[in-house]
């Protein structure tokens, strides 16, 4: 990450995965949360086992940073089987597919990250050896082009992605298990936060961990990597202990306010209303207002602003809502917004449906 502007990015950068390991959780007694998965998996894996068979293969969707390659792990430690790792974008040929599958031993976890993005003759060498474990490899061209039949050991093939929805159907079916995971509350990111500084031995306060969680924009990821920040700061400029007012002031240098709004963020705030009065103004015209390109105020800003309440996309364009103008600390126009809302901005569902 080269400034503070990607801290609260849910994407890990490439260092980032390595700092990641140390506080990945193994086994899934100690993956924090999502109940409901994790009772689910639990009773798929201990059900395989009592029978002597690989579960179903298994689909692991939900929004990044929230815990699908953590979980992938998981699955195969409490098989106590070995995992081949690959992901959609690396497997060019239908051939590497087929190299990796007929060298799986029996029992073995394949996980395949972005699976959506796998190409469509490796999407089909797949589909027989998720269903019927074998493999038609086909050699030569044309006319005179033959089909070899290759066995496959029997494996769990564990699947994850971002984006379910570009999956195919007969993908999806072939999961007899699909997981998908929601954004975290602040009382488990809190959670979170206590086992990975004690993990990493950082010194937190209890209420200096609920003010991490709570600007962590619902995401694991986001929240380690605010605790490591914190940790600098907590070591250069305090002595080491991570405390409530340490954490303020940690997270104002790196600009995330307490909602986990990054300068960015803001800044498309501000302009929405400060420059147009709240909207609504199309995409383009605001991604000039605040130098951006439109694909980055669209794919980076706008899915958490939209997530917390912040901005509406509608059909005449972008639009701040009330509790934007108030989080910027401004008054909203009178009679622009009705009755104030019912209840606050739902930040903790991805919205979609398992
Ligand atoms: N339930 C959890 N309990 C503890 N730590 C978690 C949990 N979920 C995620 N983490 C931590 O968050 C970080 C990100 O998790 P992970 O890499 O599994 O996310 P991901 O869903 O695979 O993201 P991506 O879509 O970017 O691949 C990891 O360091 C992991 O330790
Ligand atoms: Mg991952």
């Amino acid at each position: 990450m080269s400034d503070a502007e990607g801290l609260v990015s849910a994407w890990a950068t490439d260092a980032e995965r390595d700092a990641e390991v140390s506080v990945r959780p193994k086994r899934l007694a100690d993956f924090i949360a999502q109940h409901r998965v994790r009772d689910q998996l639990e009773l798929l894996l201990k059900s395989a086992m009592r029978r002597g068979s690989p579960p179903d293969h298994i689909l692991l969707s939900g929004p990044p940073g929230l815990g699908k390659t953590t979980l992938a792990n998981i699955v195969a430690a409490e098989l106590g089987s070995g995992i081949r790792i690959t992901s959609g974008p690396a497997i060019e040929r239908s051939g590497d597919l087929a190299a990796i599958l007929t060298s799986l031993t029996e029992g073995d976890v394949l996980f395949i990250d972005e699976i959506h993005r796998i190409a469509k003759p490796a999407e089909e060498l797949l589909y027989s050896a998720m269903e019927d474990f074998r493999v038609d490899v086909v050699v030569g061209k044309g006319p005179g082009a033959t089909a070899i039949p290759l066995d496959v050991e029997p494996f769990t093939l564990v699947g994850a992605t971002t984006r379910s929805g570009l999956l195919t159907g007969p993908m999806r079916d072939r999961f007899g298990f699909v997981a998908h995971l929601d954004f975290y509350s602040p009382a488990d990111l809190e959670a979170l936060l206590q086992r990975s500084a004690r993990i990493l031995g950082v010194p937190i306060t209890d209420d200096a961990a609920a003010e991490v969680a709570g600007r962590s924009r619902g995401t694991p990821r986001i929240a380690n990597r605010l605790l490591r920040r914190v940790r600098d700061f907590a070591e250069v400029r305090a002595d080491g202990v991570v405390t409530l007012e340490t954490a303020r002031a940690a997270l104002q240098v790196y600009d995330v306010d307490d909602l986990g709004l990054d300068r960015l963020d803001r800044g498309v705030l501000t302009a929405l209303v400060d420059l147009f009065r709240g909207g609504p103004v199309g995409l383009s015209t605001l991604a000039v207002a605040v130098g951006e390109q439109p694909d980055t105020v669209e794919e980076v800003c706008e899915p958490f602003l939209v997530r917390a309440g912040l901005l509406a996309r509608t059909p005449r364009g972008r639009v701040a809502t009330e509790a934007a103008w108030r989080h910027l600390g401004r008054t909203p126009p009178p009679g622009s917004f009705g009755a104030p809302p019912q209840s606050g901005p739902d930040l903790f569902s991805s919205g979609q449906q398992a």
